[in-house]
C-alpha cells in the first residue's frame, strides 16, 4: 500500500453489514483503525465497532454525526439502504469539497441521482462490493463519475485491493455485476444450506451435515480463489466417468439448475433496474 493510501482518513456512514465488512477488510489489510470513523444510527452496534479501535459516532446521540464524519475524511463510504442515499448526500454536502471522494455502496442508486444531491462536480463513485471483503476475498465493481480524478480513482482501487478484486466498469454494467458478485455470496450460502438439508434428508445428523456442507463449500471456494482456477475444470476433476458425481451433475442439468441460476440472477438485475426507476 502506498504512503498516500495508508494515510487516507476514511469514514463509513451507516456501518451495517456492508460498510462493516469493508472497514473490517481494510483494517485487516493494514490500514490504521485510528484513521477510520464509522457512524451508526443507534448505540447497539457501536460497542462492537469500537472494539476495532475505530472512532464511532452515533447519529441518535449527535445529529451532526454524519456531517462531522464526512468533514474529517478523504474518502466517505455511504452504506445506508438505497432509499436513504440521496438524503445522506444532501445531509453531508456542507462538509464536502473536491478533495474528498464519496463512494456509494448502494445497489441501484445512479451517479446522476447522487450528483443531483451533491455539490457540483463533487467526486463520486458508484460501487458494488460484497461481504467477503471482510475476509480479504471480496469483489468490488466501481464506476467513477467524470468528476473523479485518475489519482483519486487509483487511491480507491489501492485501498480496496487489499481486501479483494477491484474492477472498474461502466455504470450500465453495475446491475449485472450486482446480480453476480454483490448478491453472489448469498447464492453460495444458499447452496450450502440446500446441501446440508439434503444430507439430513438422507439420514445424516443435522450438525454433521451442516459441518460437511460448510467445509465443502468453503474448501471449494478456496480452490476457486486461485486466479488461474477454472470452475468447469475443477468440477470435471471431481467428476469420475461413470461415477457418483456424474449422476448428480446429470440430474442437476436435467432439472434445469443452470437455467434456474440464470433466471435468479436476471431477477436480481431486474430488481435493481426497478429500484433505480423508483429511487432515481
Ligand atoms: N449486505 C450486502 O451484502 C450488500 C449490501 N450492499 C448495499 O449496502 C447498503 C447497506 O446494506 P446493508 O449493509 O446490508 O444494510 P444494514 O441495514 O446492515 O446497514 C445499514 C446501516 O446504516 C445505518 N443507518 C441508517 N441510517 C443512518 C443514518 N442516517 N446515519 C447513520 N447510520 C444510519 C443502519 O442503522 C444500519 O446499521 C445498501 O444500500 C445495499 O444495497 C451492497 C452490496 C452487498
Ligand atoms: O440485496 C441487496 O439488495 C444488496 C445488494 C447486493 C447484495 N445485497
Amino acid at each position: 500500500m502506498s504512503e498516500a493510501t495508508k494515510n487516507l482518513s476514511l469514514s463509513f456512514l451507516g456501518a451495517g453489514s456492508m460498510n462493516g465488512a469493508i472497514l473490517r477488510g481494510i483494517i485487516a489489510s493494514g490500514h490504521d483503525p485510528q484513521l477510520i470513523t464509522a457512524t451508526v444510527r443507534s448505540d447497539n452496534r457501536a460497542a462492537e465497532l469500537r472494539e476495532l479501535g475505530i472512532n464511532v459516532l452515533v447519529n441518535e446521540q449527535d445529529p451532526e454525526a454524519n456531517k462531522k464524519a464526512a468533514a474529517s475524511a478523504d474518502i466517505i463510504f455511504l452504506g445506508v439502504k438505497p432509499v436513504g442515499i440521496t438524503q445522506m448526500c444532501e445531509e453531508i454536502s456542507p462538509s464536502l469539497d473536491a478533495s474528498k471522494v464519496v463512494v456509494s455502496v448502494a445497489a441501484a442508486i445512479t451517479l446522476s441521482s447522487m450528483q443531483a444531491h451533491l455539490p457540483a462536480d463533487q467526486p463520486v463513485i458508484r460501487s458494488m462490493p460484497n461481504t467477503p471483503l471482510m475476509v480479504g476475498a471480496g469483489v468490488v465493481g466501481i464506476s467513477p463519475a467524470a468528476s473523479v480524478s485518475e489519482v483519486q480513482t487509483k487511491l480507491v482501487i489501492e485501498l480496496l485491493s487489499g481486501s479483494g478484486d477491484v474492477h472498474v466498469i461502466d455504470e450500465e454494467q453495475q446491475n449485472a455485476l450486482s446480480a453476480i458478485s454483490g448478491s453472489g455470496p448469498a447464492y453460495a450460502f444458499y447452496l450450502a444450506e440446500a446441501m446440508a438439508n439434503a444430507g439430513v434428508a438422507m439420514g445424516l445428523d443435522e450438525k454433521l451435515s451442516i459441518a460437511l456442507a460448510r467445509a465443502t463449500v468453503a474448501g471449494a471456494g478456496k480452490m476457486l480463489a486461485d486466479p488461474e482456477a477454472n470452475p468447469a475444470a475443477l468440477r470435471k476433476a471431481v467428476t469420475s466417468p461413470k461415477g457418483t458425481t456424474e449422476q448428480a451433475i446429470a440430474t442437476f442439468d436435467e432439472q434445469g439448475i443452470p437455467k434456474i441460476i440464470a433466471a435468479g440472477t436476471q431477477a436480481a438485475a431486474a430488481r435493481a433496474a426497478q429500484l433505480s426507476a423508483e429511487l432515481g
